[in-house]
């Protein structure tokens, strides 16, 4: 039998940095490095995108190469050269389907009712079957470029921020979704992350939700046999709910369920949070940390044997997802009160990443301010927002040069919205910081000025930055924690 043909090594040298590159981290230094090595000399300066699309004449002049030489497909090639050619011919067919899939998620996340075009799809399969892939991998193949593009969407176009901080928080979130190798990922841990869990650390409106929201939505979704579409849309793989806005009589039939007639008012069975998050889905606990010690126990349970028992019933169920969740306070401040368990920390923390302050992001990149001042107005006021931008930033540049910032994102958006309604933006004072003269709450409650609405959100402000949980302002002043929580945020 005559040998089959093989690359030569300069062939070899070259599919082999080129997939280095691409299945490196698009947010590490080596990503950096290695485009660089492929020609490109400012790699920071352009996107993702343009970049693998330069880099395309070149991989179409080597695969004609490959073909006059009667190198079409994947078995033609002998086991290296097919196990490199095989991820030079996956990135080559994701370079042909990108567009289309930004198409499909644009068209998803505008949340159109008519079914998406999804005519393109027979062809992309082709093709993938036109470099010897069966059409059980390419339909694999094409969810993972699905995933991919989302976690694009995701992880970069919906945070935003170039600073080293954000890029930081780009790089671990795209590790959780895709772990630090993208090529074993794809052969070994596809669709198998849901024991995965990660814990979101970062201080109150720095954006721990959107980045739970970009984990979440990037996780792997099928694509399903010929003729359908992919198993699940965007919205239905993320699952979100705020643990302090439950009431402890609420929390566990939230999250576990009920049968009917476990409680006075269970008129029916109830499905909770953990059985409609499947195995596609991720479901998200923020505010994590004002969990009672019973519940931690359940959840706990639910993290080691992946199981949960609705109220009223004896029945475990398996919870297939995965489980991202978030606190705003600090490592030292959950373990060291004593409300936490440290056993269910430990099971929660295997991946812990922290979301930076919005001081943190402007001391590195100052003109991130800009940038997100730009992106906020444009959700706010859409296309008002150019014509308002000048006017929002002189104002802000009328804050202190060193501003804190003690409200991060959240504190901007507002700050937005006072200067559009106002025309100035001066910052509440917060307690434990001010000279009790400066401080407008203390002098009002002196002077008699404050109505008993300002009132009771400075004093629970200031009981928050004490206790540092909702659950402990809502003790303390017997309000419920959701009302507590709404006077504290604003
Ligand atoms: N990098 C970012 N780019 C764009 N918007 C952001 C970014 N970070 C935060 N935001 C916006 O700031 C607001 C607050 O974010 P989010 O609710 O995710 O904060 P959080 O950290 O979860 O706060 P908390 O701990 O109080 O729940 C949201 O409207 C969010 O969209």
């Amino acid at each position: 039998m005559p040998a089959r043909p093989r690359l030569s090594a300069d062939e070899r040298a070259y599919f082999s940095l080129l997939t280095e590159t691409v299945y490196a981290n698009p947010f590490g230094q080596d990503q950096e490095r290695l485009s660089r090595l492929l020609g490109r000399d400012a790699p920071r300066a352009v996107s993702q995108a343009d970049l693998y699309d330069k880099l395309m004449p070149a991989l179409e002049a080597r695969l004609d190469a490959l073909r006059e030489r009667g190198l079409e497909r994947l078995d033609q090639l002998n086991g290296e050269d097919q196990a490199l050619m095989r991820q030079v011919y996956l990135f080559h067919g994701y370079q042909h389907s990108y567009r289309l899939l930004d198409g499909l998620i644009e068209h998803q996340r505008r949340g159109r009712a008519a079914a998406a075009d999804l005519s393109w799809m027979p062809g992309l399969l082709d093709r993938l079957g036109s470099y010897g892939f069966d059409p059980r991998e390419s339909r694999r193949w094409v969810a993972l470029y699905y995933q991919l593009r989302r976690a694009y969407y995701f992880i970069e176009r919906a945070l935003v921020g170039r600073s080293e901080p954000m890029r930081a928080l780009r790089r671990a979130l795209w590790n959780s979704v895709f772990t630090t190798d993208l090529r074993s990922y794809t052969q070994l841990l596809w669709g198998r992350m849901q024991d995965f869990s990660t814990l979101l650390l970062g201080e109150t409106g720095t954006g721990k939700g959107s980045a739970a929201a970009a984990i979440g939505r990037s996780g792997p979704i099928p694509l399903e046999g010929p003729g359908h579409g992919f198993a699940r849309g965007i919205e239905d793989t993320f699952i979100a709910t705020n643990l302090s806005e439950l009431s402890e009589g609420l929390i566990e039939s939230e999250l576990f369920g009920h049968r009917k007639g476990a409680f006075t008012g269970a008129v029916d069975n109830h499905d909770g949070l953990f059985a409609r998050c499947d195995s596609h889905g991720t479901l998200f606990l923020d505010e994590i940390g004002d969990v009672s010690l019973p519940v931690q126990t359940k959840l706990l349970r639910v993290l080691q044997e992946r199981t949960f028992t609705p109220v009223g019933s004896h029945q475990p169920q398996r919870f297939e997802g995965r489980i991202v969740a978030a606190t705003n306070r600090s490592l030292g401040a959950l373990l060291g009160g004593g409300d936490f368990r440290r056993d269910f920390f430990y099971r929660l923390s295997g991946n812990i990443i922290c979301v930076p302050t919005l001081r943190e992001r402007l001391a590195d990149t100052p003109d991130e301010l800009e940038e997100l001042v730009g992106a906020l107005l444009g959700r706010m006021v859409g296309e008002a927002a150019d014509a308002l931008r000048t006017r929002i930033m002189e104002a802000l540049s009328e804050l202190p040069a060193d501003y804190a910032w003690p409200g991060n994102v959240r504190e901007l958006e507002q700050a937005l919205r006072r200067i559009i309604l106002n025309g100035r933006y001066v910052p509440d004072a917060l307690p434990g910081s001010q000279d009790p003269k400066a401080d407008p709450w203390l002098s009002g409650a002196d002077a008699g000025s404050l109505d008993a609405a300002g009132l009771l959100a400075g004093y629970c402000r200031r009981l928050y930055e004490k206790l540092g949980t909702y659950e402990a302002v809502a003790r303390v002043t017997g309000l419920d924690r959701r009302t507590a929580k709404r006077h504290i945020e604003g």
